[in-house]
């Protein structure tokens, strides 16, 4: 008995021997901590970690950071490979790891695994410690504890975020969000920003989640900060507050719209309130007062539209001035910032910015500023710059790889390329530029179409879609505001639920129509160009292009707002001749050769011309009657304003006859009200629908087996199955299928000659040329032979009347001289 005790003590003391010389090895492994520790002499500006390899170092890999500390289990590559083996694949396992009983290695292998699990054990229990201290010291660390262990989530569905190995709490953020796997451009971009430390220039199709490209690397960054600040915090003390500044800026994202900007706020809002971090959104039309109370929480991002944010920073906003912590500038649509030389302001915050970025620059001048902050802090701001449309040149692209940017520019230059603006914010040398766009730019799930019809019936197929073809929610896109308000009038009139939005309108309601729309199932939105970018609305299927944009950049993201992320949508463009050339030239710049046509039944326009008739006399109505409304209080509150009194001059005739007219036009108003509203009351049919029999065109299959549903059930109940009085059948059913499916089951390819359409372009203009050169010619001309003509009409007849006259005095004197002969004789 005591030698088997003896025994087992030996046996018990080997095995503690090797455990320790394991972890003596593991503990003798070099160690990445998260960031670089900052040395007095690091002048690699912007190399955030250091190593010959860009990817080796600088973040908490996945085995650094317990995540059973944060509450997730986050699967192993292997577990994961063995999980999805064959089932061969994992009797051959079992065999091997039955037999490997008898080998030594495996037992070894098995054992280091154990050992390994106690190391994880131990590190778990000084990771909790840390975390304690943490969330002690910083009273920013996220609470980890209350969702520990409460989820249930399928470990190899997430598999591939694994890879990206980005913080446990953001992992755990992005099983809450549901995504079960990267889009390209995160797979992408992440490692390049989070963990190369790199500038980005990203480019990918519209929907494909580029908003958490640039948000992940952010939120990557602050967290491992964050632990490292804990971790020196509870070593050193005073050093953490340069690692992980609290309270200060550390990232602004620019985006060019208002709503945009709002909602790239929330979006990133719904991954920071899992870590912790603060967002705000800083966007013209509200109050700036309010922002300014907003900013007063000190939040880390900012997302800011360009006017209202160098509103806020010229003037001395502090939270907004406090620069020099910055970690990240982001440009998101960047290429609409540079358009029409649009954002002057976006000049004057990059002029802003601490450029500590490039390579060689004395850098002192910007230490001596800003004495508060360490040099660790200044040296790493990332720039990100993000669009669906980047165009490089092929000369930026070579400039980046060579390393050769330019130091910043004197503010007289005018950011009119992504070039220059990536330039003039600090893009470092070796950005990495990720263009994932395919040639012809346009997102890969939405199936493009158009119409082609006259100016005129533009608004009757528009009707059409919405009314046949309108499940799902639907934009339409306007270039003009007058077209928007013409057409969003008539939709009204027409009983169909539609909101606007476009830059005249003011914020509240701007964002009011957006809230609205979004409720709405089958909402309406017509929109200018201001919601062509970003707009991320989950459900819109069909995008109406009822005029054409000016760019094919404006084009894609207009088309955008659908098939975003994993959905499908299709967009239909509204071609009449006079657009034809335009299009064709849309076509050209996406190297597409053919575009569907969308397929109409034109058996519905004869009711839908009438309904929409009824539409346009009871809007030019109404128009007239506002109209009228509106002058006369526009001169009522002039007049008010200048202490007029006013009268009226109207001779009582005059009032009887207004009178008159008002009553005439208001009763012919109610008559077509009443008109349309039974049109309205009951589906749109097609013409060769048969109200007493169910038989050709209009029935369709759905139609056939609603009808052979309700003669089963025989239904008697009225409602549902809308007898007429006479017992006559009237309207059962429409055949409505959503946009995308009619255009898959019946579109038509049409091959869009581009070179015919430019051809008959290239007449025309010839055509016009030689108009225009004859014309050029009969007026050189005219102005040569002008003389000539002044001569005819002036000189000639002016020496004809002097020969007439002379003539005429000839004869005179003749007659006279004759006379006087005469009377010579006579005496
Ligand atoms: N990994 C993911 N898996 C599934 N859905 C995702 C993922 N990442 C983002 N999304 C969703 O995809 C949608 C589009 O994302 P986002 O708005 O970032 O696209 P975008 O590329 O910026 O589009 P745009 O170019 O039009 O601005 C959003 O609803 C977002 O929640």
């Amino acid at each position: 008995m005591a030698e088997a005790s003896t025994r087992k003590a030996k046996r018990k003391n080997r095995t503690l021997k090797t455990q320790d010389l394991e972890l003596d090895r593991f503990d003798s492994l070099p160690w990445n901590s998260s960031l670089p520790q900052p040395t007095e002499n690091d002048d690699n500006s912007f190399s955030l970690f250091t190593g010959s390899n860009e990817l080796e170092g600088g973040f908490l890999s996945l085995e650094e950071i317990d995540e059973a500390e944060y509450g997730l289990d986050i699967p192993d590559p292997e577990n994961h490979d063995r999980k999805h083996n064959s089932k061969q694949d994992k009797k051959l396992n079992n065999q091997k790891q039955d037999g490997a009983c008898s080998d030594g290695e495996t037992v070894k292998d098995e054992s280091t695994k154990s050992k390994v699990k106690k190391k994880k054990k131990k590190k778990s229990k000084d990771a909790k410690e840390n975390q304690k201290v943490q969330h002690s010291n910083t009273g920013a660390a996220a609470d980890v504890k209350d969702t520990a262990g409460e989820e249930n989530i399928d470990e190899n569905e997430y598999y591939a975020w694994n890879e990206l190995r980005l913080h446990p709490l953001l992992m755990k953020a992005i099983h809450k969000l549901g995504f079960k796997e990267p889009t390209p451009i995160q797979k992408a971009c992440i490692p390049a920003a989070a963990h190369q430390g790199k500038d980005v220039i990203g480019a990918a199709e519209t929907g494909s989640g580029k908003t958490l490209a640039f948000g992940l690397p952010i939120f990557q960054r602050l967290l491992e900060e964050r632990d490292k600040a804990a971790n020196m915090d509870s070593e050193k003390g005073e050093e953490a507050e340069k690692v992980s500044p609290t309270g200060l800026l550390r990232s602004l994202i620019i985006a060019p719209t208002r709503e945009l900007a709002l909602q790239v706020k929330d979006h990133l809002e719904k991954v920071a309130k899992h870590i912790n971090v603060k967002v705000t959104a800083i966007v013209g039309g509200i109050l700036p007062e309010k922002q300014q109370r907003l900013l007063k929480a000190r939040s880390e991002i900012v997302v800011a539209t360009p006017g209202r944010l160098w509103e806020l920073m010229s003037s001395g906003e502090k939270h907004l001035v406090e620069l020099h912590s910055l970690s990240f500038f982001v440009l998101d649509e960047a290429d609409r910032m540079v358009q029409n030389g649009h954002f002057k302001e976006l000049q004057s915050i990059i002029d802003m910015l601490p450029m500590s970025n490039i390579p060689g620059e004395d850098n002192s001048q910007d230490a001596q500023n800003c004495v508060t902050v360490s040099s660790f802090q200044r040296k790493k701001r990332q720039t990100l710059v993000f669009s669906a449309t980047v165009a490089l040149s092929a000369d930026f692209r070579k400039k980046l790889k060579r390393g050769s940017m330019q130091k910043k520019q004197p503010s007289t230059d005018s950011l009119d390329s992504i070039e220059n603006l990536s330039e003039r914010a600090g893009m470092r040398p070796n950005a990495a530029i990720i263009d994932l766009t395919n040639p012809s730019i346009l997102a890969a799930k939405i199936e493009e179409s158009f119409i082609e019809c006259t100016e005129d019936n533009k608004d009757a197929h528009l009707y059409y879609i919405l009314t046949v073809h309108g499940q799902g929610r639907t934009i339409v896109f306007c270039t003009s505001i007058a077209a928007l308000r013409h057409i969003s009038s008539i939709l009204r009139i027409l009983g169909t639920n539609v909101w606007t939005l476009h830059a005249q309108m003011q914020q509240r309601a701007r964002l009011k129509a957006m809230d609205r729309f979004r409720e709405n199932d089958n909402g309406i939105l017509v929109a200018t160009d201001v919601a062509a970018r970003g707009l991320d609305i989950p459900g819109v299927r069909t995008v109406v292009h009822y005029q054409l944009p000016h760019s094919a950049e404006v084009y894609v993201h207009r088309s955008g707002r659908t098939a975003r992320a994993s959905a499908e949508g299709c967009s239909i463009a509204l071609i009449s001749p006079k657009d034809t050339s335009k299009f064709a030239s849309l076509c050209k710049s996406f190297s597409k050769d053919s575009f569907q046509r969308f397929p109409l039944k034109n058996s519905y326009m004869p009711e839908v011309l009438k309904r929409l008739s009824l539409a346009r006399q009871i809007d030019k109505i109404t128009r007239k009657d506002s109209q009228e409304k509106a002058e006369k209080s526009w001169f009522d509150r002039n007049a008010c304003s200048v202490d007029l009194v006013t009268e009226n001059y109207d001779s009582e005739e005059e009032q009887v006859n207004k009178c008159r007219q008002k009553k005439a036009s208001s009763k012919q108003l109610k008559k077509l009200q009443t008109e349309l509203s039974m049109l309205i009351s009951r589906p749109l049919q097609s013409k060769t629908f048969s109200h007493r029999y169910l038989a050709g065109a209009g029935v369709t299959p759905l139609l056939q087996e609603q009808l052979q549903q309700l003669t089963r059930q025989k239904l008697s109940d009225r409602q549902g199955a809308v007898f007429g009085k006479k017992g006559k059948l009237v309207v059962i059913g429409q055949d409505c299928v959503d946009a995308l499916h009619a255009l898959r089951s019946a579109g038509e390819e049409v091959r869009m000659d581009i070179k015919d359409s430019t051809r008959q372009k290239n007449t025309v203009n010839s055509k016009r040329k030689r108009k225009v050169e004859k014309t050029r010619n009969f007026v050189v001309i005219a102005y040569l032979f002008l003389p000539y003509y002044l001569f005819i009409y002036l000189f000639l007849p002016a020496v004809g009347n002097s020969l007439y006259v002379f003539s005429g005095l000839r004869d005179q004197r003749k007659k006279q001289k004759r006379k006087q002969n005469q009377e010579d004789e006579e005496e």
